[in-house]
């Protein structure tokens, strides 16, 4: 039997619910969960009242049971074969209460007196790919995933013929060429076997997946080999690991050390935007959880570039980029929130040519200490731990799909859980400091294929697919194995620990299942057996017979080589210059009002106001800062390390603008603009360090050139300044076929620097300090209008980027260097250029500045100087700037508030308006 628990708000509709109704144009909102549960044997009425105070907590609510949906009110719940997280908590729960559960599902409610209601929320609330949306009560039979077991299944390849081949290698929803599957048949020939199986085929698709194999950059000419023999050259010694393991790894102080790793979920979240996005960052926080022997994530960071709200999607059914931006604010907030990890960045772009695939990015920072900065390596007999959540239907074909920029399908969505993550967090600090862990890494894209073949590879493993905890009652061997369900983590754990290990893993209520074994074969062995029990894996290394043999194959056959793809210079432009127009200054105030509304430049509070950045007490500056009113750091920084003031120092650089202009040019200045803001902050050079996050097209012209061109000159800047990329992803399958055409995104990289400073009290703030102090712009200069926000909404969209000097730039570094501690303040400049680091520094501080009269020019206030900062200083100290600094003072501040030239007031109560409200306008 099957009874419904809805568990609703007491009294005054809480304040998201409220915003939520603000947004939707609904008023009367309310909004609560629905809980079905199946029981086993009935719970009679004191069963129903205590699940209903289980439910609803202390927290104002109450819980009603077995009401069905009225008129007035909609319901969005997963499709039925959909698997629900909360299905397990449910039965958890109920077992607590001394209640036989079976199963459980979850429903979110929406009630209002609208006629609306039901379009607002299919249009917003609602995804099909894996929801279905009730107007009325929905009947369900049972909440029980049915299924039976069904077999590998069996081909002979050597009876095939090419088409034949073609026709497997796509079937399934795979991604397998025919090189590739002649490569599976060559295989089964060196095996000698009669026949392989499909879940061989679909162990190779997801190995072999650019994801996971980066085909696109070894085709290319070994662009990851490029990026890491630069780095290598840098001789950088805080470089602790970098690119072979699950993130970079950075050295620290006081024998600590911290991981950085950022990742995109860009497929995913055009399907579904907020379990992509969720997802993102879940796959983030593993990911730095399973570096080196743990690292424990301080921060986490994301940005995300999406269409322009006002826009359709350009595939029917897809979500609308407005619809894209609601979800991922809510999915971060609920991830990161939940997860307990200080949001340190994030930022939205909307850009058209994201508007069929966005870029999701999440990142993440963890410490740990230096002995456990080094992945481990499994030994022989060591068993194969999985932990964490239990495997079901989703996120099928994840990574190679995403690869391929091939269609994506209900069961391509990966479902995150954050609890579930929650948990197994501090159990696997606690198993490294009780030395139990050989080894680890995380599930996520291509799923327990990926991990178990990583880890297992070369000194050999096998696993038992049957022992795999399932959320249904069953599912074939390859989609055990290819299952991207989200908050598992594999181990590798010596027996001789595993009672340990099981203790700690216990006490922090993590599920954990012995699947199988390390080996010395150099072989990778799937199989299912159910007659083989967890208990037989613990007592004994040899795992028998094999039942149903999925594959068992030596690791070198495993590799499959990339032809070679040659590529040309990359192409030469030229276009002419354009210069700024020269403007009056109620023009400039006129321009000044539509630049503060870029969402480039307007504030982000409402969604940065929703995630948590001050959780675990280390946050030591950012993401916001302001008295007045709160604008986005130029940095984050933090001090991980009890009882210590060393800081890690965490920003960004970013800007499709420039990159549709010239994607190496704008790598050029978007290095040099996050490198100059960490020196501005106050780390020196040598303890900098970067991530790259590469997402290019596959389908536009010259795509191949752009992404070579890109990946030199970042190794060609890495060694001009030591400063070395440690960990990075590629994403290289940016172009989508859509209703409208293909649509692709520029090539382009998203920089991440992390660095570390040996007292945070030493860092740059960024407040305007006080009336007196004088404002000058310092930094290499960038003058184009070219790809700058003033420049986009004048018009002028031609001509190149400007070339940035690099031995003007060692200089300015240098220079910066050894004057920052003059500095009152400083900010780096940003979209928007010195009049929008006008705006927000007036706006934080409550301060006003008075401009000199030459300031008034489009060119002076416009231009984006990205290498460049507004810094604040004592007049006395002006005189001692280096040259090199190139330094021009601009204005004076003064206690009333604004920012004037020539006697007219800039900051006007409509600038004011549109940088606090445009973003928020434009999105909900
Ligand atoms: O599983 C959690 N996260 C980590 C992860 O490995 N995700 C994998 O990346 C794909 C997206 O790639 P993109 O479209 O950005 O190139 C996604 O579909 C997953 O397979």
């Amino acid at each position: 039997m099957i009874h419904k628990f809805s568990v609703r708000t007491a009294g005054a509709a809480e304040p998201d619910v409220e915003r939520a109704g603000r947004d939707l144009g609904l008023p009367d909102l309310e909004i609560w969960h629905d809980y079905y549960i199946q029981f086993a044997t009935e719970p009679g009425a004191e069963g129903i009242a205590a699940v209903c105070d289980a439910l609803h907590g202390p927290l104002g609510k109450v819980t009603v049971a077995d009401v069905a949906l009225a008129e007035g009110e909609v319901q969005v719940a997963y499709r039925r074969g959909v698997v629900d997280n909360e299905s397990d908590s449910l039965v958890a729960m109920c077992a607590a209460l001394g209640l036989d559960a079976v199963a459980g599902k979850m429903a979110t409610s929406y009630k209002s007196s609208s006629p609306k209601l039901a379009e607002i929320i299919r249009a917003t609330r609602f995804n099909q790919t894996i929801e279905e949306l009730h107007e009325t009560e929905p009947r369900y039979e049972t909440l029980m995933p049915s299924g039976h077991y069904e077999p590998a299944r069996y081909y002979d390849l050597t009876k095939l013929s090419d088409d034949e081949l073609a026709e497997l290698g796509k079937a399934e929803g795979r991604n397998l060429s025919l090189a590739q599957m002649r490569h599976i048949r060559g295989i089964q020939e060196q095996l000698g076997a009669e026949s392989v199986t499909d879940v061989l085929f679909e162990a190779l698709d997801a190995r072999w997946s650019d994801h996971c194999a980066h085909t696109t950059w070894k085709s290319l000419g070994s662009l990851l080999g490029r990026l890491v023999a630069a780095s290598k050259d840098t001789q950088n010694p805080n470089i602790l690991s970098m690119f072979h393991d699950n993130a970079g790894v950075w050295d620290f102080y006081d024998d600590h050390a911290i991981a950085v790793k950022a990742e995109t979920h860009n497929g995913p979240s055009a399907i579904s935007a907020y379990f992509g996005q969720l997802t993102k960052l879940g796959g983030v926080l593993r990911d730095i959880l399973g570096t080196g022997l743990v690292a424990d994530p301080i921060g986490s960071f994301e940005y995300t570039a999406l269409g322009v709200p006002e826009t359709p999607a350009p595939i029917a059914g897809r979500p609308a980029p407005k619809q894209i931006a609601s979800d991922t604010i809510r999915a971060i907030k609920e991830y990161g929130n939940t997860f307990g990890v200080p949001m340190t960045y994030s930022h939205m772009t909307f850009h058209p040519a994201y508007r069929a695939k966005p870029f999701a990015l999440g990142g993440s920072i963890g410490i740990m200490p230096t002995s456990a900065a080094q992945p481990g390596q499994p030994q022989p007999g060591d068993l194969v731990v999985l932990i964490g959540g239990l495997t079901g239907n989703e996120g099928m074909h994840g990574a190679s799909a995403s690869s391929a920029g091939s269609t994506m399908d209900v069961t391509s969505v990966q479902i995150g859980a954050p609890l579930e993550q929650v948990k197994f967090r501090k159990a696997l600090v606690d198993l490294r400091d009780a030395g139990c862990l050989r080894a680890l890494t995380d599930v996520g894209g291509a799923g327990l294929n990926s991990a178990v073949g990583e880890i297992g590879d070369p000194g050999g493993v096998w696993i038992n697919t049957a022992l795999v905890p399932l959320k249904t009652s069953a599912l074939p061997m390859w989609r055990i194995l290819l299952s991207e369900s989200q908050e598992r983590m594999l181990l590798a754990i010596p027996p001789a620990q595993y009672a340990e290990a099981s203790r700690i893993l216990k006490r922090h209520q993590v599920r954990t299942t012995a699947i199988g074994r390390f080996t010395d074969t150099g072989r990778y062995t799937v199989f299912h057996q159910p007659a083989l029990a967890e208990a037989d894996v613990l007592e004994r290394a040899e795992p028998g017979e094999f039942g149903e043999l999925g594959f068992d194959v030596p690791y070198e056959l495993l590799d499959f080589d990339i032809p070679r793809v040659e590529t040309g210079p990359v192409p030469a432009i030229s276009t002419p210059a354009p210069s700024w127009p020269s403007m009056a200054v109620d023009e400039i105030g006129k321009l000044l009002e539509q630049v503060v509304a870029d969402a480039e430049v307007a504030s982000q509070h409402y969604a940065d106001s929703q995630y948590d950045s001050t959780v675990q007490g280390n946050t030591f500056y950012g993401p916001q800062y302001g008295d007045q009113h709160r604008v986005s750091t130029g940095y984050w920084a933090g001090t991980p390390v009890d009882g210590s003031r060393a800081a890690a120092v965490l920003s960004t650089a970013f800007n499709p603008w420039l990159f549709d202009v010239h994607p190496v040019d704008a790598l050029r200045q978007m290095f040099v603009d996050v490198v100059a803001g960490q020196v501005l902050a106050g780390v020196a050079l040598n303890d900098i360090c970067l991530t790259d996050n590469f997402y290019t097209p596959h389908l536009a012209e010259n795509w191949q050139e752009w992404l070579v061109g890109m990946v030199d000159e970042l190794a060609a800047l890495v060694r001009h300044f030591g400063v070395p990329v440690i960990s990075g992803k590629d994403s290289s399958a940016g172009s989508t076929a859509t209703d409208e055409g293909v649509v692709s995104v520029p090539p382009a990289v998203f920089l991440t620097a992390l660095g570390k400073a040996p007292d945070a009290a030493g860092l740059t703030p960024e407040q305007w300090t006080g009336a007196g102090s004088v404002l000058a712009l310092i930094g290499p200069r960038t003058p184009s209008p070219v790809a700058t926000v003033a420049g986009r909404l004048l018009g002028i969209s031609e001509g190149p980027l400007d070339a940035v000097d690099l031995s003007t730039v060692d200089a300015y570094l240098a220079a910066l260097a050894s004057s920052r501690g003059s500095f009152r303040s400083a900010t780096r400049i940003g979209p928007g250029g010195v009049a929008a680091g006008l705006v927000k520094g007036a706006l934080a501080s409550g301060l006003g500045v008075e401009l000199n009269p030459e300031a008034a020019q489009a060119e002076l206030l416009f231009a984006e100087h990205r290498a460049g900062a507004l810094v604040e200083l004592d007049e006395a100290a002006l005189a001692a700037l280096p040259e090199a600094l190139n330094s021009v003072v601009l204005g004076r501040l003064v206690d009333e508030t604004g920012v004037r030239v020539a006697g007219t007031e800039l900051l006007t109560p409509a600038v004011a308006d549109r940088w606090s409200g445009s973003f928020t306008a434009r999105i909900s």
